[in-house]
């Protein structure tokens, strides 16, 4: 089959396992890049029976994703993410559907960062918060993970909820949990072999059925929370489920349209799913490398007290004024390289790509990670190294290999709101506190827990009041 279809090289498959076995049943970004080294920058795997085109490298990659966007602007509609969405929201949607609610949530987040008092200020006020949390600690040794998760999602609740929840409100605890298992799920064996061979799976235990009752909590909590939206509905809409209404009244005569209670839930969903452990995760890795490094958290700490002093609000617009956190910010994203190999594309028509044809419905896929350590465009690509991004004068520099958010049609949509939380939550918390480790720990574990986010293992820190 691979023969004849004449797709790019790759290993060789097994009938009705594919390369599953040898790929350790995940599509992981280091067993990718290995493998691109043996059979080139366009590879093929096999999962199950199905074909992945998978990309490497950022001159390869860069061509799929931004020469060939509107080719591969396609998301596959697997069995898991079938049954997880029916093909609603954004993440997981295709043609008008997500054109439409793509272009409706764009809209919203713009007028949201627009507005006086607006998303930023909802970020501040939350970074305050969390300054306090850490300060409440006294320097005890803490698992900061759980703090900053809770601020984030806060931001987040905010945004499409219109409000926030206390640390021992016990539905959202239940809330984060839910989103994360389900975020976790599609990167494990079990969601591979799921959307390998759901017919199977479903007559087998194992955590793909608890994935489903998850789903169902997430569901009913958005479902709530509409219903009070239904019964207090302002003249201003405040929040994302308050502009989804008046869009639904809006466009109710248009046949065209597709904003309906439905696709509401999935897109409160998506950007619930989307904007909480990506941001928070990226964080816990900052605070991580920040302990690893001392000389680089002096610096920015440096940089911090002589451009901003204690002036308490910090804007994203600062973040011109200081060069070299900025560069660390970037770093980390880089480093952490947390959304792994990215989401997996599909191919809305036959495509003719460095030789090959890829025809409609094929999978590609733009391993991201190969990117950010693509040693033709970095230095020192498997060193933290804030210089990727500076040139000689300390000025800040951008690197067309720093692609964490993806590109093209399906770029990541949180991304500017993303890069402001990364930058408002970081310097606050390096201009109040120093990193360090507790007493008697001398080590500090670098290597990463991979799944569709990449996390760090837990660790415990002390957040020493500056
Ligand atoms: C550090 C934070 C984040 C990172 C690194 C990140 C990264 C990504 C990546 C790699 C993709 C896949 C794009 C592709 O298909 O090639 C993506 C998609 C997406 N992200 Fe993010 N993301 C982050 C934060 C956010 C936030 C804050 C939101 C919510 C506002 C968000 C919402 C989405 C959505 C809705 C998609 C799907 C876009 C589509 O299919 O059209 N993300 N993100």
């Amino acid at each position: 089959q691979w023969t004849t279809r004449r797709l790019p090289p790759g290993p060789t498959p097994l009938p009705f396992i594919g390369n599953l076995w040898m790929l350790n049943f995940q599509l992981h970004h280091e067993t990718l890049i290995q493998l691109a080294k043996k059979y080139g920058n366009i590879l093929t795997v096999w999962a199950g029976e199905t074909p992945v085109i998978v990309f490497s490298g950022c001159k390869a990659v860069r061509n799929a994703l931004i020469s060939h966007s509107q080719e591969f602007s396609g998301r596959p509609i697997t069995p898991f993410v079938k049954e997880f969405t029916q093909g609603k929201g954004i993440v997981v949607s295709n043609g008008r559907n997500w054109r439409q609610q793509r272009y409706f949530v764009q809209m919203f987040l713009r007028k949201m960062a627009a507005r006086n008092k607006g998303l930023e200020w909802q970020m501040q006020e939350e970074a305050q918060q969390l300054l306090e949390d850490f300060t409440s600690q006294r320097g005890k040794p803490l698992d900061p993970s759980l703090l900053i998760s809770h601020a984030i999602c806060n931001v987040t609740a905010s945004l499409i909820f219109g409000h926030r929840f206390p640390v021992e409100d016990r539905a959202f605890q239940q809330l984060k949990k839910a989103t994360n298992f389900v975020m976790a799920f599609n990167g494990t064996h079990w969601g591979r072999l799921y959307d390998a061979f759901p017919w199977l799976m479903r007559r087998v235990r194992g955590p793909h059925q608890k994935v489903f009752s998850h789903v169902e909590y997430v569901h009913s909590f958005v479902k709530q929370e509409i219903r009070s939206h239904q019964k207090n509905l302002t003249e201003e809409p405040q929040d994302l489920i308050d502009f989804y209404l008046a869009k639904i009244s809006e466009t109710k005569d248009d046949p065209s349209s597709t904003f309906d209670e439905s696709n509401m839930i999935q897109v409160v969903t998506d950007i619930f799913i989307g904007s909480s452990d990506t941001i928070s995760t990226t964080l816990h890795w900052a605070v991580l490398y920040m302990v690893a490094y001392p000389a680089i958290q002096e610096k920015v700490q440096k940089e911090l007290d002589t451009v901003l002093g204690r002036s308490w609000r910090i804007f994203f617009e600062d973040r011109k004024k200081l060069p070299y956190t900025n560069a660390v910010i970037h770093e980390v994203q880089r480093f952490a390289n947390m959304a792994s190999v990215g989401l997996a594309r599909q191919c809305i028509r036959d495509t003719s790509i460095q030789g090959f044809l890829i025809t409609k419905g094929t999978i590609v896929l733009a391993n991201v990670s190969s990117v950010l350590y693509d040693p033709e465009h970095w230095k020192t690509p498997r060193q933290f190294n804030p210089n990727h991004f500076l040139d000689e004068e300390g000025t800040f520099m951008n690197n067309k290999a720093f692609l964490p958010f993806s590109a093209g049609h399906r770029v990541c949509l949180g991304e500017q709101q993303a890069r402001t939380e990364l930058f408002i939550f970081f310097t606050n918390l390096l201009r109040a506190f120093t990193f360090q480790l507790p007493d008697g720990v001398t080590e500090v574990k670098m290597d990463s827990i991979y799944g569709t986010v990449v996390h760090p293992h837990p660790y415990k820190i002390c957040a020493i009041p500056r």
